[in-house]
């Protein structure tokens, strides 16, 4: 056997993400700590991925992110299919042509696959557990959500408790170790009205079979959602590794290099632009890479950072496929009036962004790498949450994290400027600020603590690794190594805040 591919397959785990950027990074993190562990890594994920990245980097084929292989397989689609708009085709087509490409991937890479420690998928891929099963490789999911959003799911696609229904689309929803929620704070994909038939359908499989599992593991921390992590403990323990952000993020060694790739090329002349605003004034607006505002709402926003006169950075992506209605972009007046206010770009380095001294505050879609990467960076947050887990980030962030406000939205769906002008105020100054502030700035050094040496998720990955590398655990061929997990998760839960 060649050295390269003995090198492969010796010690190995290969991971699996879905074709989005908010996936593959935290994956790459994940991956980042196996390796320091010694585990050798490679991620597979799907074609479209390989040609984003060569379009935003304009350069040759990426093969490695510092040290992690990167193979792609296809999804069945061509690549230049937009699959945003056809959500539904996308998840069947990938779910129908992922499973046999990903095998053919893993026959032609691997001589022996059953050598492979363990392959790593997150929840838009669940079937990547069966590929797992065909090898005989047991099989664990980064969940790439806040726990609580495990929670919920786990519970509704199980029927244990009570949701909206189409009878009852109102109801309040108690669950255990949540606050009581309300169908606005419900992630989209269980309510009644939800567009997307292909979630509830994937999320009730991943659900009713997590016995395909062996480790679930949630890019979070214990001390940030102790109460729901808790309450998952009894049903099928979530061991939270996050949060998975940059190094830089962390307060770890600046020379730690990141793992991460980019779709989009960032444009780092807003960092300049930064450094020329007083610290703390900047209000920083970004609705992530998926997400298109209607163009209501885009004057809304428009109206508000004109009118409270503060400087503000402001992420406005163009859209893949545009639309006639001018939805996701600028009114035509915006930019010449607000030239000496503010800055615009298509995408950001947003890391860097958050952690610059200048930025005050985010106005964000709530999507949670976002949510993390504020959280490590110690400041507030204005949720305008869109559609999937969003609406439960930003309950949690007002309510259980307490470090940010929600823009309300009016009764027809749209917002006002003086709502978010309101909102903005209040995250600013005054006493509620103040307090905000102080919340986020404990949390940034409790997500520090958890990922330092022998902090509640590094001790969680070092159980991962302890497991997936010891030999009676690794090919036992049963489920859930249940018990492990409780005992790793009481270990970690002594260590709570
Ligand atoms: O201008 C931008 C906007 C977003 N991001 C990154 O894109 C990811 C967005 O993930 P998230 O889960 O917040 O939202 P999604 O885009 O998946 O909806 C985060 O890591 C951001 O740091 C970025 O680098 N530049
Ligand atoms: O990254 C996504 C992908 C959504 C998508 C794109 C195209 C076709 C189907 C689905 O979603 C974001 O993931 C984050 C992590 O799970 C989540 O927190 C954000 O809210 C999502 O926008």
């Amino acid at each position: 056997m060649a050295q390269a591919e003995e090198k492969r397959e010796e010690n190995h785990v290969l991971l699996v993400a879905f074709s989005s950027q908010g996936h593959i990074n935290p994956m790459l993190r994940l991956g980042k700590r196996l390796a320091a562990r010694g585990i050798h890594v490679s991620l597979a994920t799907t074609e479209i991925v390989r040609h984003r990245m060569l379009k935003s980097s304009g350069a040759g084929p990426a093969d490695h992110v510092t040290g992690i292989e990167l193979l792609f397989f296809s999804d069945g689609l061509s690549l230049d299919y937009d699959r945003k708009t056809n959500l539904d085709v996308y998840m069947d087509i990938l779910g129908k042509h992922g499973p046999s490409n990903l095998s053919a991937l893993i026959k032609e890479h691997y001589t022996s696959p059953k050598k492979l420690l363990c392959l790593v998928t997150n929840p838009f891929v669940p079937w990547v557990s069966d590929v797992a099963a065909e090898y005989n490789i047991p099989c664990a999911m980064l969940w790439i959500q806040p726990c609580a959003l495990y929670a919920i799911y786990y519970r509704c696609f199980n029927k244990l408790s009570a949701f909206p229904t189409p009878t009852d689309p109102d109801m309040v929803v108690e669950l255990p170790g949540l606050p009581s929620m309300e169908k606005e704070d419900l992630p989209s994909f269980v309510l009644p009205n939800n567009p997307f038939g292909s979630f509830p359908k994937l999320f009730s499989e991943l659900f009713q079979g997590m016995e395909k599992f062996k480790w679930v593991l949630g890019n979070s921390f214990y001390e940030l959602e102790k109460h729901v992590i808790d309450s998952v403990c009894e049903l099928y323990p979530i061991r939270p590794i996050g949060p998975l952000v940059p190094p830089t993020l962390l307060g770890q060694d600046q020379e730690l290099e990141d793992a991460s790739v980019d779709m989009w090329k960032s444009d780092e002349t807003c960092i300049e632009w930064l450094t020329q605003q007083p610290p703390s004034s900047v209000i920083y607006v970004s609705f992530g890479s998926i997400v298109v505002l209607p163009a209501k709402q885009m004057e809304a926003i428009a109206t508000a950072l004109k009118n409270v006169k503060r400087p503000f950075l402001w992420v406005v992506k163009p859209p893949e496929f545009p639309t006639p209605d001018g939805a996701g972009q600028l009114p035509s007046w915006f930019l010449e009036e607000t030239k000496d206010q503010g800055q615009v770009v298509r995408w950001s380095p947003q890391t860097r962004v958050l952690s610059h001294p200048a930025v005050a505050c985010f106005i964000t879609h709530c999507g949670w790498n976002s949510m993390l990467e504020t959280i490590c960076s110690g400041i507030p947050l204005i949720a305008y949450p869109q559609w999937t887990d969003q609406p439960t980030n930003a309950k949690l962030i007002v309510d259980v994290f307490k470090i940010g406000v929600r823009i309300k939205k009016e009764a027809d769906g749209n917002i006002s400027s003086e709502v978010i002008e309101k909102c903005i105020e209040e995250v600013m100054v005054g006493p509620v600020a103040e307090q905000l502030r102080k919340n986020a700035m404990a949390l940034k050094a409790e997500a520090q603590k958890a990922v330092a040496a022998d902090g509640s998720s590094d001790e969680n990955i070092r159980l991962f690794v302890e497991e997936i590398t010891c030999d009676s655990c690794k090919k036992d061929g049963s489920p859930n190594v249940g018990n492990l997990s409780h005992e790793g998760q009481d270990k970690v839960s002594d260590k709570g805040v």
